[in-house]
C-alpha cells in the first residue's frame, strides 16, 4: 500500500502517541500526525467522555481526527475510577490506588481504551473499544507511563511496566482498540 492515510491524533499525552505509532508501525497504511489541544473532558460514561472530546477536537481542527480516552476500572468499585483515573492517580499515587482497594474482596481491574474517530465537524464520532483484564498490585517496574506499574495483566504475571514495550503493545487495551479502528479505516479506503 503506497498512499498512507494521514490522521490527526489529538492528545496531550506523549506516551500514548508513542505507543500508537509503534502499534501502527508494522507496515500499516496509516500515518499519525499529532496535535496537543487542551480539550475539557466531561463527566459521564467512557462512551460519553470519548464522544464529547472527539466532537470538540474535530470542531477545533476543522477536519477529521481521532482522540483516545483510557479508563482504569476497578471491579470492586463497579468500574470506577474509570475515565477519572487521571485525577485519582494524580491525587492518590500508585500506593494510594492500592490502599483504596483494601477491605474489598477483589483487586480485579480492567484497562479500557476508547478511540473515537470523527470524519469532521458535525460528524458523529465512532467509537472503538479495547479491553485488557488484570489486577491492581503494589508497583513493580519503571514508573514511566501512568499506572503501568500497578496493573498486572491477566495470564502474564507481569505489570505493564515490567514488560518490554513490544510485549505490552501486543496485549494492551490500546492495541486491541487500535486494531478495530484500523479495520474500520481500511473499509473507508475502498
Ligand atoms: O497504557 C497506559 N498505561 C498507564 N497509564 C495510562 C495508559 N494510558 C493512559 N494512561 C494514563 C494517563 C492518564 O493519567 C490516564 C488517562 O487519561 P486520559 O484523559 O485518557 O489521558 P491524557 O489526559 O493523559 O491524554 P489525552 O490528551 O489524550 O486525553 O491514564
Ligand atoms: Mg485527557
Amino acid at each position: 500500500m503506497s498512499n498512507a492515510k494521514k490522521l490527526v491524533f489529538v492528545t496531550g499525552n506523549a506516551n500514548k502517541l508513542k505507543e500508537v505509532r509503534a502499534i501502527l508501525a508494522q507496515g500499516q497504511a496509516i500515518e499519525i500526525d499529532s496535535q496537543d489541544l487542551d480539550i475539557p473532558e466531561v463527566q459521564g460514561t467512557t462512551q460519553e467522555v470519548a464522544t464529547a472530546k472527539c466532537k470538540r477536537a474535530a470542531e477545533l481542527l476543522g477536519g477529521p481526527c481521532i482522540t483516545e480516552d483510557t479508563a482504569l476500572c476497578f471491579e470492586a468499585l463497579n468500574g470506577l475510577p474509570g475515565p477519572y483515573i487521571k485525577h485519582f492517580l494524580k491525587s492518590l499515587g500508585h500506593d494510594g490506588l492500592n490502599t483504596l482497594l483494601d477491605g474489598f474482596p477483589t483487586r480485579a481491574a480492567w484497562a479500557l481504551c476508547t478511540f473515537a474517530y470523527s470524519a469532521g465537524p458535525g460528524s458523529e464520532p465512532l467509537l472503538f473499544e479495547g479491553k485488557t483484564d488484570g489486577q491492581i498490585v503494589p508497583p513493580r517496574g519503571p514508573p514511566v507511563f501512568g499506572w503501568d506499574p500497578i496493573f498486572e495483566a491477566e495470564n502474564t504475571g507481569k505489570t505493564y511496566a515490567e514488560m518490554p514495550s513490544e510485549e505490552k503493545n501486543k496485549i494492551s487495551h490500546r492495541y486491541r482498540a487500535l486494531d478495530k479502528l484500523r479495520a474500520y479505516l481500511q473499509t473507508l479506503e475502498k
